[in-house]
């Protein structure tokens, strides 16, 4: 039987399919909503608060529905540029849980275009002479030669926030 409704912040192929592959017993609605900080997050503190936006909007559409943000950004580290991914979930209590994901480092061109603010995907899509990557196997499955896609890093993700939640359920029960 299906369970609770999630509600996930994006239409992007790749977090919809991460989220229904961790929440099988749910049915995921994809939503518009905004993450209220810019297309390409350039830090650890804008990525998490781009994912938080999204989770809060979605969990805010309806009662009693979880509400999940995920949020693909970059930051700078030991000088270099890293992808970072965050993971955002508000559950029908209001409680918020977060997870990030991996990161690892993008090539040296890519540093100075997205200081700029270039996005990644654009960048990608120009690096890789193919469409859309950010939503099929994304940055992640390029440099990692398919070993880890743009899904799966986000289904780790989830599964985080899903443990953390189930967890929390069980505390209050
Ligand atoms: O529709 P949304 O949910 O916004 O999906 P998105 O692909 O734009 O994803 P994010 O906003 O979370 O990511 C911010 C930017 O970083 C890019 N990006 C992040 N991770 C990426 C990846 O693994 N591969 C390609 N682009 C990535 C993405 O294309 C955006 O330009
Ligand atoms: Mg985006």
């Amino acid at each position: 039987m299906k369970q609770k409704s999630i509600y996930v912040g994006s239409e992007n192929p790749a977090k919809i399919i991460a989220v229904e592959s961790v929440f099988t017993e749910s049915t995921v609605y994809p939503q518009d909503v905004p993450s209220l900080v810019s297309a390409q997050p350039l830090s650890d503190e804008e990525t998490l608060e781009g994912a938080i936006n999204r989770a809060k909007a979605c969990a805010a559409r309806e009662d009693g529905v979880l509400g999940i943000g995920l949020e693909g950004g970059v930051m700078e580290f030991h000088n270099q540029v890293f992808i970072c991914n965050w993971g955002a979930l508000v559950d029908e209590t209001g409680e918020l849980y977060i997870a990030a994901g991996a990161r690892f480092p993008l090539p040296e061109v890519f540093k100075q275009p997205l200081r700029e603010g270039q996005e990644l995907g654009d960048l990608m899509d120009q690096y890789t002479n193919k469409q859309n990557a950010r939503k099929k196997e994304g940055a992640v499955g390029i440099f990692t030669d398919g070993q880890v896609t743009r899904d799966q890093m986000f289904s780790h993700v989830l599964h985080i926030l899903k443990g953390q939640y189930q967890l929390s359920k069980k505390a209050r029960s």
